[in-house]
């Protein structure tokens, strides 16, 4: 298995960019099913494993995906399954976003279901409420779900239990090509959600209201591939921000935005964070002892859930105690273990955390169970006392693009040590005996934070 080594106690600063938001392409990515005519074309398209399983999906459906310099073409014209495959669906949730696109295009789907996952059971119940409110019919069978709709999908009222983020694109996807108006009550307002409205608009539906609780989706025809510009990633942007103020650092978070991020820039400002927002990005500086604050995730414009783990990890280093409270999922304190591990204090009670601030961490060999645990187990290494090794890298590569070396540039002492496999493929392609590969990975890895960091230190005058 790969890790991810770091040795505490660098502090943070530079410029760090940050890429294309994964909550927002892969619903587009299953978008583009919809597109009878022309091509769409994605830009600012993550490389991360998770856009990569997507479009296998994509793939296995019949569309053609071509990938350039950050921009991928995908070409929808002739789909030629209705099926998607189990081995891919399981490896991610996300690719059930195909099944709205899938039944209005063709009427029919079969896909596995999803399932749960380390931080929760995760139902898909509103999603399949919604498609059979449009006049769908679903069968079960076998760990699969195959529906079906006789002619087209009709438009509805629906009113989600739950403002679901994945129920609301779903059932927006489905209802473009529907007969008639359909209204989703009680829809989820995150920022993911307006930006697929944007990208389905431009192929040509007509989305009104998304951001708002309700959304007004007027069916079309049909719809036309585009172009389309990704919004840039608040998580990840986030966690950049969380990883300057552990460390006491400035960093300037170039492309962050500050409305999808007001949440997370009040409670760092509460701390007594220093957070200068302008139109390319956000700055933080963190160089007086931060305060302990309380956090409570909830649905956007809440606290995001995406963003707790990481905020607790700062809560360990603040003064006082703190009481993080999870709403949105009903496990995911998965990352409290792990942070003990490392001399943490927090005691959960159900979906309460006490977070006891001040206490030292120390390095140690811990293990990301999920993507944001990951990356809160990043933020807690880079303050602890010693060398951390971080395992579980598969997670943390679902999410984050190169985070390894955005965190070098930015002066951390960070090494990602690939696992054997990897060596072992990575030193046939090179033609270099294993052991020889390693010691150059090793010796780049360090030379190529120190030039780095040399050069991006007068940005931050
Ligand atoms: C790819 C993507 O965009 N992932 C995000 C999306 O996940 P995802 O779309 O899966 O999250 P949802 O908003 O659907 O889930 C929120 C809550 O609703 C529950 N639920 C959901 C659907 C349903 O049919 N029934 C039901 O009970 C879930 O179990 C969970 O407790 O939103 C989450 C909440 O902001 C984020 O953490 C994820 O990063
Ligand atoms: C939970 C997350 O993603 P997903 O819904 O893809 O599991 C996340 O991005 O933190």
């Amino acid at each position: 298995m790969s890790k991810i080594i770091v040795r505490g106690g660098r502090t943070l600063s530079g410029t760090v960019r940050v890429h294309g938001a994964k909550n927002s392409v892969l619903p587009i990515l299953a978008a583009t099913l919809l597109a009878e005519q022309g091509s769409s074309v994605i830009h600012d398209v993550p490389a991360l494993d998770d856009v990569r399983n997507i479009t296998q999906v994509l793939s296995a459906l019949g569309v053609s995906a071509e990938e350039r310099d950050g921009s991928v073409r995908l070409q929808a014209e002739s789909l030629t399954s209705y099926e998607a495959p189990y081995e891919l669906v399981r490896k991610m949730r996300a690719s059930f976003l195909v099944m709205g696109p899938l039944l209005a295009r063709l009427g029919k789907v079969k896909i596995s279901l999803p399932g749960g996952c380390a931080i929760g059971t995760r139902p898909i119940d509103q999603h399949l409420k919604g498609f059979e409110a449009m006049g769908a019919e679903i069968g079960f069978g076998q760990g699969s779900i195959e529906a079906t709709v006789s002619g087209k999908l009709r438009g509805a009222r629906i009113y989600l239990d739950i403002a679901s983020v994945g129920a609301t694109e779903n059932i927006m996807m489905a209802a473009t090509t529907a007969d008639g108006t359909t209204i989703i009550e009680n829809a989820a307002k995150e920022p993911e959600i307006v930006d697929l409205a944007n990208f389905l608009n431009a192929m040509g539906a007509k989305v009104r209201g998304a951001g708002t609780g309700v959304i007004r989706i007027e069916g079309v025809e049909r719809l036309r591939g585009t172009e389309h510009q990704v919004i840039p990633d608040r998580v990840e942007a986030g966690t950049y921000m969380i990883a300057a103020a552990i460390t006491g650092g400035d960093v300037y978070v170039e492309g962050a935005i500050r409305d999808h991020l007001g949440p997370v820039v009040a409670k760092l400002e509460e701390m007594g964070a220093r957070v200068d927002c302008d139109e390319n990005g956000i700055r933080v500086q963190a160089q007086k002892p931060l305060r302990a604050v309380d956090v409570k995730t909830l649905p956007y414009p809440g606290f995001p859930t995406d963003m707790q783990a990481q905020m607790m990890t700062l809560l360990l280093v603040a003064d006082g105690t703190s009481i993080v409270t999870e709403t949105v999922f009903e496990n995911r304190f998965m990352h409290v273990d792990e942070l003990i591990k490392m001399g943490a204090e927090i005691k959960v009670d159900g979906r309460t955390a006490i977070v006891t601030g001040g206490t030292k961490l120390s390095g140690a060999s811990v293990c990301a169970t999920d993507l944001r645990a990951g990356a809160a187990l990043i933020c807690a290494a880079l303050v602890a006392d010693g060398s951390s090794e971080i395992g579980g890298v598969h997670h943390i590569e679902r999410g984050y693009m190169n985070i390894v070396n955005k965190l070098a540039v930015l002066g951390a002492d960070i090494y990602r040590a690939p696992s054997p496999e990897e060596i072992l493929m990575q030193s046939e392609q090179a033609s270099l005996q294993p052991d020889v590969l390693l010691q150059q990975l090793e010796q780049r890895a360090s030379a190529k934070a120190d030039v780095v960091i040399r050069n991006i230190q007068p940005t931050l005058a």
